[in-house]
């Protein structure tokens, strides 16, 4: 957690103004951000200076898992974090790849689960690595990556999570994440969680102990309507201590995740916060 408020008070203290074409406003901004968590020890980031919603977080990272690429479907695992650049963005909504109403399009986990190779087959990256890693391989590329710059106009957003490095070192897990851009008050809140619970669920999937995950980001940047709640409430407040995140054990494969689990699969046990602040969202 302090890691968390040491980045914003970075942002404050030596981020610079830059103007954000895409939704019109100014970002306070630094470059380059490095976070760590102890999956391993289960030290599970969330936010506690503010009420965070880490089934939202979690549903979102469960529907790329799943391939997902319509608003809908993520709604029904419990998370409405998409309504707004599936239904609401204007380039989205002009382009004549939308399919209507809550199609995201070609983003995230429809990279992840099936990229279009040349030939019109497709490519399962998720189910490379799950493979590999239960048969104790880390061919060094256990990369699973969303970004085809390729077909960015075939979807909503660009991704920002976009890349994840798994690493097998004896029989425990690691994974390093890439993100280009973060809204830190929003958006880092449901990262951290999505890196965390990442890196737990596919360790305990392939049978192998859960070490750290490194989170690497480029772009952390404040919106400038969200400044003024940061500054005077959320970074005022003391943290509490970490809580631990607990996965219903049953489950232990990748068809599991994609069928039958929900969100009450996933316990938060001692978390402790202050109370919620509302962030507005730049769309
Ligand atoms: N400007 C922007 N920031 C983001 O963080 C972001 C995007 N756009 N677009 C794509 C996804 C969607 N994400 C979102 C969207 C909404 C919330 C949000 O409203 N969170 C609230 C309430 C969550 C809830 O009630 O479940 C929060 O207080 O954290 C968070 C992340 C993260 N991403
Ligand atoms: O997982 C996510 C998804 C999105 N964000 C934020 C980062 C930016 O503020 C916007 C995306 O805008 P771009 O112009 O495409 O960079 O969404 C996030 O923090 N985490």
């Amino acid at each position: 957690m302090k890691q968390y408020l040491q980045l914003c008070q970075r942002i404050i203290d030596e981020g610079t103004w830059i103007e954000n074409e895409r939704t019109g406003k100014r970002c306070l901004t630094v470059i380059n951000a490095d976070l760590e968590y102890d999956v391993g020890n289960n030290q599970f980031p969330m936010i506690t200076t503010r009420k965070s919603f880490y089934k939202s977080a979690i549903a979102e990272f469960l529907g790329y898992i799943r391939g997902y690429d319509n608003a809908a479907d993520f709604r029904a695992l419990g998370t409405k974090t998409w309504d707004a650049n599936a239904n609401l963005n204007e380039v989205w909504l002009n382009s004549a790849h939308r399919k209507g109403e809550d199609d995201m399009g070609r983003v995230y986990g429809v990279q992840g689960r099936s990229w279009m190779k040349p030939d019109g087959s497709t490519l399962d990256q998720l189910k490379k690595i799950v493979d590999n890693l239960k048969n104790g391989i880390d061919d060094r590329a256990e990369i699973l990556t969303f970004y085809n710059p390729g077909e960015f106009e075939l979807g909503c957003l660009r991704p920002c999570m976009h890349t994840h490095t798994f690493s097998l070192l004896g029989d425990t897990l690691h994974l390093t994440s890439y993100q280009r851009s973060c809204d830190v008050p929003l958006g880092l809140n449901f990262n951290q969680v999505q890196v965390f619970a990442f890196l737990a669920l596919i360790a305990q999937i392939t049978g192998k102990k859960a070490g750290k995950a490194y989170h690497k980001i480029v772009n952390a940047h404040i919106y400038e309507d969200q400044l003024e709640l940061m500054q005077d409430v959320q970074l005022k407040r003391e943290p509490f201590e970490s809580p631990q995140l607990k996965i219903n054990p049953k489950i232990t494969s990748l068809e599991d995740l994609e069928t039958w689990v929900t969100m009450d699969d996933f316990e938060v046990v001692g978390y402790q916060c202050h109370d919620p602040i509302k962030y507005p969202f730049s769309v």
